[in-house]
């Protein structure tokens, strides 16, 4: 409960009609959401008009609207309040009426197309070891310290975000580190929130269904670097040639980090092996247990905000070297034959290409590697022949199958990444639509010491088709059918 006046501080109003001394019970974006009292924010969406839901919100027990257009008629009894960008003003809002929860902790934003999930995973998993209570917002799941809340999205909307932040404070959490996805900045999911910290990892192709054009797709992660506040650190991968430009209009601390150039925190490949990585980062040589050269690019950002953040570097050293990463991320599947079966969450152009380096330059090629990978539906088509492409340029064979066909036919999908494999490639590759089948016919192709790469899916436990999300899990499978091979 919190007063209309008070929750509306920092707000550039428009207009504003009817009574501000009132009590708010809850805040809405979606009229299904409302009950009485609430706060009815109206969203200009993709699909539909916030606005147009107004008067069901009103009916269901909404006392005041926060709008961008007044409707034409205005109700006795309710508040209106115009905006210019009612996302925006929601998320204002929203921290408000929870009382503010970034503010009284340490809370770090990690944006860029791949290695979020793994950087705000480590960054939790440390803090947590270095003795802190810490809460963690990924796309895998949610965590307050130790409790494990399941996550929707990778970035929640500002009202369940400040609500999750809200419960971190109250349970004595003194950090927090979130993902912070492309559509949740241009959405405004973040709007209100006070940042100590913001890492930006790569960006590659994704997400161009969104955002169009690769530009828009920049500008989108830039957003989270142009309005750090000033006692703030930003922290950006300079190997990727967008990190300058992320900078640019940044008032916060700006720290560079790299493998290969001048940079504020370097590191160095020493040892690259399926048993993990030895590193010499920041003059020291380290090993860690996570695999590829991508994950020295994730270990040393980790490392980089540990020390903004004030944490004695050879603790953080020790501790980062016991750590084990995200779920689904390179994650081995072991099994009696000794077939090398990874899952791993790959799901662009760019980590496909990173996954499958990794494994080229540890295998011996004496083995045979089939690579099981499909695309999602609804979601970026350009990326289809590509990654069909990648899988067959480093596999000796490769099974294009389903990933999540949400409302898109499946057989339309494979399609699409057929166009990206060559005639010669053509001869490798095989289209099994079920993914289960699919995983079955690489465990049935691969003997001993070969690798089966299964791409996609990752941490997910559901395969979604028509809405419909069914149980799927890669793993659970893969480790099913090997164990089942005939030795
Ligand atoms: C593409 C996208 O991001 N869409 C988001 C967007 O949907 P939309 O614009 O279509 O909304 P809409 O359906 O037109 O509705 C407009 C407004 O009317 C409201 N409404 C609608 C119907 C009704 O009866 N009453 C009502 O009030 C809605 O609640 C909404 O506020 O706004 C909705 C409400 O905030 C989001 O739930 C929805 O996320 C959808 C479900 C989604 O799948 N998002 C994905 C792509 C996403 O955000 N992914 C990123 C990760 C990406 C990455 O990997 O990098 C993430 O952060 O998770
Ligand atoms: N720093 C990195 N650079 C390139 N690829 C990476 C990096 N880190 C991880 N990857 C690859 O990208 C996949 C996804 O990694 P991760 O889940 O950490 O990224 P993400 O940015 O959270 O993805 P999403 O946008 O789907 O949430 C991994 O399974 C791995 O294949
Ligand atoms: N957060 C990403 C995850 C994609 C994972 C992949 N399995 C798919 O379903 O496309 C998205 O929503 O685009
Ligand atoms: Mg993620």
């Amino acid at each position: 409960m919190a007063m209309l006046k008070d929750i509306l501080y920092g707000v550039s109003l428009t207009e504003i009609h009817g009574e501000r001394e009132q009590d708010i019970a809850a805040i809405a974006f979606d009229s299904r959401q409302v009950k009485p009292g609430t706060l009815f924010c109206a969203i200009k969406g993709l699909t539909v008009d916030g606005h147009d839901f107004i008067s069901t919100a009103i009916e269901a027990g909404a006392t005041a609207v926060l709008c961008e257009n007044l409707p034409s008629k205005l109700n006795e009894g309710i508040t209106y309040i115009q905006v210019e960008n009612t996302p925006a003003a929601t998320g204002i809002v929203a921290a408000n009426f929870y009382d503010n929860p970034s503010r009284k902790l340490k809370l770090v934003g990690v944006t860029g197309t791949n290695g979020k999930t793994t950087t705000a995973t480590l960054l939790y998993q440390l803090f947590r070891n270095l003795g802190y209570k810490t809460g963690l917002l990924s796309t895998v799941e949610n965590k307050i310290d130790d409790e494990v809340l399941p996550s929707q999205f990778t970035t929640p909307d500002s009202i369940q975000l400040n609500a999750l932040l809200a419960d971190m404070v109250k349970r004595g959490c003194t950090h927090c580190f979130m993902e912070v996805s492309s559509h949740a900045l241009v959405q405004e999911r973040t709007s209100g929130l006070h940042f100590q910290g913001g890492i930006f990892t790569n960006l590659s192709h994704d997400h161009l269904d969104y955002h169009e054009t690769f530009d828009e797709y920049i500008k989108a992660k830039k957003i989270l670097f142009d309005r750090l506040p000033k006692s703030a650190f930003a922290l950006v991968n300079v190997d990727d040639k967008r990190g300058q430009i992320m900078l640019q209009n940044t008032k916060a601390e700006k720290n560079t980090y790299s493998l290969r150039a001048m940079a504020d925190f370097k590191a160095k490949i020493l040892h690259n092996t399926l048993q993990g990585l030895e590193l010499d980062i920041d003059g020291v040589n380290a090993w860690f247990k996570l695999i590829g050269d991508f994950n020295a690019y994730n270990l040393l950002a980790v490392y980089g905000a540990a020390v903004l953040l004030e944490e004695e570097k050879e603790e953080v050293l020790t501790a980062l070297s016991q750590m084990d990463g995200a779920r689904g991320r390179f994650e081995q599947v072991a099994n009696p034959n000794q077939v090398l079966a990874i899952v791993d969450y790959a799901h662009t152009p760019d980590a496909l290409d990173n996954v499958l380096k990794t494994i080229d330059n540890l295998r011996t090629h004496q083995e045979m590697l089939v690579t099981v990978v499909g695309c999602g539906g609804n979601r970026d088509k350009s990326k289809r022949p590509e990654m069909a492409r990648i899988a067959a340029e480093f596999s000796n064979k490769v099974i294009l199958t389903s990933d999540n066909p949400r409302n898109e036919d499946p057989k339309q999908i494979l399609d699409d990444m057929m166009a990206g494999i060559s005639k010669v490639d053509q001869r490798k590759t095989m289209i099994i639509e079920d993914r289960k089948e699919a995983i079955r016919t690489a465990c049935n192709l691969a003997g001993p010491m070969d690798i089966i790469l299964v791409a996609g899916k990752g941490h997910e436990t559901y395969q979604e088709i028509n809405g419909v999300r069914n149980h799927f899990d890669d793993k659970e499978i893969l480790k099913e059918m090997l164990d089942n091979q005939l030795g």
